[in-house]
């Protein structure tokens, strides 16, 4: 390459960084150097925009300030054409910070000490095109539909034709996360009843003592609380389909009450006189094993026998890794569609990466991996650092497998690894309530927060 050859591409690839702090610096310099690309620094926000105001910066990396409560700075860095792809560092960054940067134009918050692993990773150039596989055009009209051609999958396809027709009732097992829910939809969507209602219970969720009043309803005074008539789901969705969540969790008692609606197709609400007709066609689902809590006491066969007329099995996603690449291709273009990101195509390596995944939380996790990679990838081409996958999830350490698995967890995890695993899935559980979270983990909420950064366990 000819020396004027050379200064043309480092004026294309230069990173600004913007603050006075020496480890920073020294930080950001080595990504540079591993990423090849210049490194220019400006101590202060007025020197940062003087420089942004001359020449255009492939990426730029702004410390960001205790001062900048209301992220004025950032929004105006963000917004110059010519400062690319920003990252933001900070030592501790707030819940406020880690929550606003993406809204503020940042691609990625990175604490202090630095992972400089992951700086260059951001400050590389885009792959090569051979090696990217495009995303497709998200079709019009493509909606929550059930995605893959793995064999089982397909077999899960013919079993809902076949019976979508009929009112027979259903039961979906599969571990969490695995498409239940969306196989309830599609047996709606397909069935004579898809102009009625699709009324989802999770039963796992409702504590126990109202899920009784939530199934049938109650009348006014029925119980202490009960100040009003209330109609419940089972009423709620005649003409069409109720679809019982993790029917595995329910008592003996409710189970009881349930088996006798299956049977007599009518129902009392709480506390009142009248019977109900029902015209309801049933969907259960459970990740749990139904045979087993047969055995143990805990599920009673006969209602086992009255909700698996038709059993479908969904298998966890590593078991039909066929499917991971239409899955990909299918959320990246659809959350990019929705974020209005352009987005050109998935590198082959990143690919692989979601291929031999372990994906313990299946689809769910996929999902929720695709849309945190398209809000944060700086470029119009997803890498494998922008999948932040956790290593001990991959599923050629032969150890994972199992209620193992279904954990993500591995006796081969380091305990930062297992607290990241942990900490994303509090997160996750109280749908990201710090505070909340802080209580569970017994830890101050401002380390919850850092940490989860720190980890990339921010759940999307
Ligand atoms: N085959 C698939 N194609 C497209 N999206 C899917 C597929 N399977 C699952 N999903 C998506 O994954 C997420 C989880 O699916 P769903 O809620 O149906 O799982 P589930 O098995 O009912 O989970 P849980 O047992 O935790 O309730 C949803 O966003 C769903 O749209």
């Amino acid at each position: 390459m000819s020396h004027f050859a050379n200064r043309g591409w480092m004026a294309e690839r230069t990173v600004l960084l913007i603050g006075d702090d020496a480890e920073v610096r020294d930080g950001v310099r080595a990504a540079c150097e591993r990423a090849g690309v210049a490194f220019r620094a400006a101590a202060t926000l007025a020197d940062g925009l003087r420089v942004l105001s001359d020449s255009h910066h492939h990426a730029t990396v702004l410390l960001a300030s205790a001062v900048d409560e209301d992220g004025a700075m950032i929004r105006r860095i963000a917004s110059a054409p010519a400062a690319g792809t920003l990252v933001l560092v900070a030592r501790a960054p707030s819940l406020r910070l880690a929550i606003d940067a993406p809204r503020l134009g940042a691609a990625e918050l990175l604490t202090i000490p630095l992972d400089v692993d992951r700086l260059a990773a951001l400050f590389s150039p885009a792959p090569p095109a051979g090696d990217i596989v495009p995303i497709p055009r998200l079709h019009a009209g493509s909606g929550d539909e059930l995605v893959g051609s793995s064999p089982a999958l397909v077999a899960v396809f013919k079993t809902v034709g076949r019976v979508a027709g009929s009112d027979a009732t259903v039961l979906v097992t599969g571990e969490s996360g695995t498409g239940k829910e969306l196989v309830a939809r599609a047996l709606h969507a397909a069935s004579g009843r898809s102009a009625g209602p699709f009324i989802a219970v999770n039963c796992a969720a409702i504590p126990e003592d109202l899920l009784e009043s939530e199934l049938f309803g109650h009348e006014r005074g029925a119980f202490t609380g009960a100040i009003a008539r209330k109609v419940g789901r089972f009423e709620r969705a005649n003409g069409g389909t109720l679809f019982l969540d993790e029917i595995g969790d329910m008592s003996l008692v409710l189970q009881a009450k349930i088996l006798r609606a299956l049977q007599e197709r009518e129902i009392e609400r709480l506390g009142g006189e009248a019977r109900i007709r029902l015209d309801v066609r049933v969907v259960a689902a459970t990740h749990r094993n139904l045979p087993s809590l047969i055995a143990s006491g805990d599920f009673r066969e006969d209602l086992f026998y009255r909700l698996a007329v038709v059993a479908l099995h969904l298998p966890a996603l590593r078991e039909r890794t066929g499917d991971v690449r239409a899955l990909a291709l299918h959320y990246a273009a659809r959350f990019a569609a929705e974020h209005a990101r352009e987005l050109r195509g998935i590198t082959d390596g990143a690919m692989r990466g979601l291929e031999t995944h372990a994906w313990p939380g299946n689809v769910r996790e996929l999902r929720n991996v695709l849309e945190r990679a398209v809000l944060l990838s700086p470029g119009d081409v997803l890498q494998v650092d922008h999948l932040q996958l956790s290593p001990a999830a991959a599923r050629d350490d032969g150890v994972v497998d199992g209620a193992e698995a279904l954990h993500g967890y591995s006796p081969h995890m380091t305990m930062a690894q297992v607290e990241a695993l942990h900490i994303g899935r509090v997160l996750r559980q109280v749908d990201r309530h710090f505070g909340r979270a802080a209580e569970i983990l017994d830890m101050h909420r401002n380390t919850v927060s850092r940490k989860a950064i720190e980890y990339g366990v921010l759940p999307g």
